[in-house]
């Protein structure tokens, strides 16, 4: 099933046509990579999806009911099921591994649980499976403050899953880590893709490849080639543009 549709959107900041026409379709489940040169318009299209920019023309249609994204607010799009990772991990340092997986599953109930909250015996094993599913089953009660860069990684991606998203935009997980939290963080994405929709931006190649996914190529706004990794390498373009320079 088609999960979401952007179609024919464009989006020009002062006069510069960041977005061209753009459409893109996501299934669920799927597992999706998205690459192309600086400025492609890989982090604008996040943008959309999540309504932090609204595009000039064009839709974001989302899920059985095809609604429009484009007519909602940043907030109502993230309760509509769409989580967003950005680069830079924003996990509560003083806080445990435990007590930020606690707090995001208390986000999921809204601003009134969060008042009343007591964490029953069941959200404790959704913590520790939680925990197991990203790899930090054994870092429960640390300190966030003292993970590894990869790990807060991790446990930024643990929270974001425990708001069950139906779509999880990743932005550049690899930067930064070491090449066994790498290989770790595509193990995981994939895991996390079996049941959703999961879109990752990344330059990095060796992660790209181990993703095994169907790989979406942008340029100047637009898409320049769709498919395997092994199709889009051998596109002439997508090497002029992109992985010759
Ligand atoms: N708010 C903005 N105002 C003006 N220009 C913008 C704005 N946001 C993005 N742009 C421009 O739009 C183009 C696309 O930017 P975007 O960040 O989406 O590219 P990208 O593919 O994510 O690049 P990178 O790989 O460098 O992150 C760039 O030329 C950028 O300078």
């Amino acid at each position: 099933m088609t999960l979401l549709e952007v179609s024919g959107v464009s989006v020009t900041f002062d006069g510069f046509r960041a977005i061209n026409n753009l459409s893109i379709a996501i299934g669920e489940p799927e597992l999706r990579a998205v690459i192309g040169p600086n400025g492609a318009g890989k982090t604008t299209f996040m943008d959309i999806v999540t309504g932090k920019t609204r595009p000039d023309t064009g839709r974001v249609l989302w899920g059985e009911l095809s609604t429009d994204l484009v007519k909602l607010s940043e907030s109502q799009i993230a309760k509509a099921g769409i989580g967003r990772k950005f680069q830079k991990p924003t996990v509560f340092e003083d806080q445990t591994v435990s007590a930020n997986l606690s707090m995001a599953l208390k986000n999921k109930r809204g601003p009134f649980a969060v008042l009343s909250w007591k964490a029953t015996a069941a959200d404790k094993a959704r913590i520790v499976e939680l925990a197991e599913e990203v790899g930090l089953a054994d870092r429960l009660d640390h300190r966030a403050g003292d993970l590894s860069h990869g790990q807060k990684q991790w446990l930024e991606i643990g929270m974001l899953l425990a708001q069950d998203p139906r779509l999880l935009l990743v932005d550049e997980p690899a930067a930064g880590m070491t090449p066994a939290e790498r290989e770790h963080t595509t193990d995981l994405l994939k895991r996390a893709a079996q049941t959703r929709a999961v879109v990752v931006i990344e330059h990095d190649m060796e992660f790209i490849r181990r993703l095994d996914c169907r790989v979406t190529v942008l340029h100047e706004g637009s898409v320049l080639a769709e498919g395997s990794l092994d199709h889009v390498t051998k596109n002439q373009q997508v090497i002029d543009v992109y992985l010759g320079r």
